[in-house]
């Protein structure tokens, strides 16, 4: 893979199997976000292989049912609140927005009291906490996230991390990207580093 006549992602190998979660770490521009995209068929790699769940990745909507991201930023419907967010999003995978455990789904995330506030109006942090709360109450076989611990405080950090180990638990996958070693060890992904070939 490469911008221009710049590479990123060489020789890069890994396989992540199910009820497993893989965190890729590595300095800034490294090319972890862009692992991530092409993982999630966000963006073409130039050379080799790539197949998630058998398939390439972005090719069908089975993909998209399986597979979780947050490596584009959400959308928030104007008009929409926090709840009829979460209920859209049941709805659009074949939940009963209320059988689906949205009223638990915010409490864990600390979002009970903003449930009739539109995104637009919450904090960075809570935005993160509604966005990671959107891709847990879907059910998914594989989560591909973005620094999910990004602008999470120390108690939301240690409640995304334990909702993730639950995640696993119920054999689902996880690929992520963070900064947070504790963070990812506590969210039960082994660590993968990545390196420059070209020091
Ligand atoms: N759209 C783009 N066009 C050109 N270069 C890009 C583009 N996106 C990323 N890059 C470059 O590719 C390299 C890898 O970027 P990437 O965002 O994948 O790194 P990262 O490891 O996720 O970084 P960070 O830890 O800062 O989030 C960087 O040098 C970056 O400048």
């Amino acid at each position: 893979m490469s911008y221009g006549s710049m590479p990123v992602l060489e020789r890069v190998g890994f396989t992540v199997p199910a009820g497993t979660g893989i965190c890729v770490t590595g300095e800034n521009g490294i090319g972890k976000s862009t692992l991530l995209r092409c993982v999630s068929g966000l963006q073409q790699p130039d050379d080799g292989r790539i197949r998630v769940f058998g398939a390439t990745p972005g090719s069908s909507p089975e993909f998209w049912a399986a597979v979780c991201t947050t490596v584009e930023p959400p959308t928030w419907y104007p008009g929409l609140t926090v709840r009829e967010h979460a209920e859209l999003i049941c709805r659009a995978h074949g939940q009963n927005p209320d059988e689906a455990g949205i009223g638990e789904a915010l409490e864990r995330f600390g979002l009970a009291g903003h449930a009739d506030a539109i995104p637009p109006s919450l904090s960075s942090g809570q935005k993160q906490r509604l966005t990671l709360a959107l891709v847990l109450i879907r059910p998914s076989s594989l989560l591909i996230l973005d620094e999910p611990e990004q602008r999470l405080d120390p108690e939301g950090r240690a409640a995304v991390a334990e909702m993730l180990v639950e995640y696993l638990s119920t054999g689902g996958s996880l690929l992520m990207a963070s900064h947070d070693d504790k963070f990812a060890v506590a969210s039960g992904s082994e660590l993968t580093t990545m390196e420059s070939l070209h020091p």
